[in-house]
């Protein structure tokens, strides 16, 4: 049973009027480059006149994939457990940004091998790790569908304590893989053309993820529905944060999509329900070479540029800063009459 979201397009009625706020700022028209549609796209989101960035959320999801086992990253499946440990301890990336910005990181056990007693961990997990997705469904069409409904519990309980912007990240080996089955059977591209090194692997471990990715996609060959294709190529973490996605569309809170990872959940989700797309920003393009792909597919331009092939949400929570700048341009910076510059 597909669940039912109502989502809504945004409300454009005060289109004209936002942009003419922008364009009356002290500054030549257009001269705040991509901060400008930023402010728009916040304002067309929020619907008041000051906007109102005070309270964003992290959100970093970790699932485990039962394709790890086949050698298709750098690591073992057992790194996503002592990274989500590392995450605990402040080490990863991501906690370095998160402090740098003073910003909190919520950490969820969607489904690794083996769980984690940390009372700080968000558990809701999904089972131990997906199956592998070459040869049979990752997860049923009932885990999958909990997943989406865990995804966006989180997302609404965040956004009912105050968050006004969710940001996510994840974090689980071999998960390239699955986002990039996703894109494939999603957009109907060549597993060649959406395929990358994820972590950095060999050539001979490329040729064989991709041999596995195009398993997979014969294996759902014909299947269009995205919620079929999320259970059947996906993983515990990418369900999550696409339930997470939809919720937090259907409260019209905006959200900060990270790398490759998370635009695939990203992409399965606007699939489901097309206007969640009006409610995302985008970080960065990864250096994965598949994330060009899926940001065309959603017509996304992203922020930065860095060459990030992270994920954890290090893209998101660099970006974060431009968003507060869009904000306090939009909300502080004098007009022309109000400044009595005449140009
Ligand atoms: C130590 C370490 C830390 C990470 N942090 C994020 N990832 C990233 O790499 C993984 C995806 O790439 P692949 O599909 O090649 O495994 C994900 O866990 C992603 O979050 C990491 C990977 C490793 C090894
Ligand atoms: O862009 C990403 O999210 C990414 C790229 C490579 C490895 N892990 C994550």
């Amino acid at each position: 049973m597909p669940a039912l979201y109502s989502i809504s397009a945004l409300d454009r009625t005060a289109q004209a009027q936002i942009q003419a706020r922008i364009d009356n700022k002290t500054k030549p028209l257009g001269a705040l480059g991509q901060l400008e549609p930023l402010a728009l796209q916040l304002a067309l989101i929020q619907q008041t006149p000051t906007l109102r960035l005070s309270n964003p959320t992290l959100l970093v999801f970790a699932g485990d994939h039962g394709v790890a086992a086949e050698g298709v990253s750098i690591a073992p499946a057992a790194v996503t457990r002592q990274m989500v440990l590392n995450f605990l301890a402040g080490g990863a990336a991501i906690n370095c940004f998160c402090r740098t910005l003073g910003w909190q990181l919520k950490v969820v056990d969607a489904g690794i091998l083996e769980p984690i007693d940390d009372p700080r961990l968000i558990t809701q997990r999904l089972g131990a790790g997906t199956a592998n997705l070459a040869l049979e469904s990752a997860m049923s069409q009932t885990q999958c569908q909990q997943g989406l409904q865990l995804g966006a519990a989180l997302a609404r309980r965040e956004i009912a304590s105050g968050a006004d912007l969710l940001a996510f990240g994840e974090m689980g080996i071999a998960n390239t893989t699955s986002a990039t089955a996703l894109l494939a059977a999603l957009t109907g591209a060549p597993v060649a053309a959406c395929i990358g090194r994820g972590t950095g692997i060999n050539d001979t471990q490329l040729a064989h993820k991709q041999a596995l990715i195009e398993q997979a996609v014969a294996r759902v060959a014909g299947q269009t529905d995205p919620q079929v294709l999320l259970a059947e190529l996906g993983g515990f973490e990418l369900v999550q944060i696409c339930g997470a996605i939809l919720a937090a569309a259907e409260a019209r809170v905006p959200m900060l999509i990270d790398g490759f990872i998370v635009s695939a959940a990203a992409l399965v989700a606007c699939r489901i329900a097309l206007a969640c797309r009006d409610y995302m920003l985008f970080s960065h393009g990864s250096a994965e070479p598949g994330h060009a792909r899926l940001l065309a597919a959603m017509q996304a331009e992203p922020l930065l540029d860095l060459g990030l092939r992270l994920g954890e949400g290090t893209g998101a929570a660099l970006a974060l800063p431009l968003l507060q700048a869009a904000v306090s341009f939009y909300n502080d910076m004098a007009s022309f009459e109000s400044a009595g510059v005449t140009v």
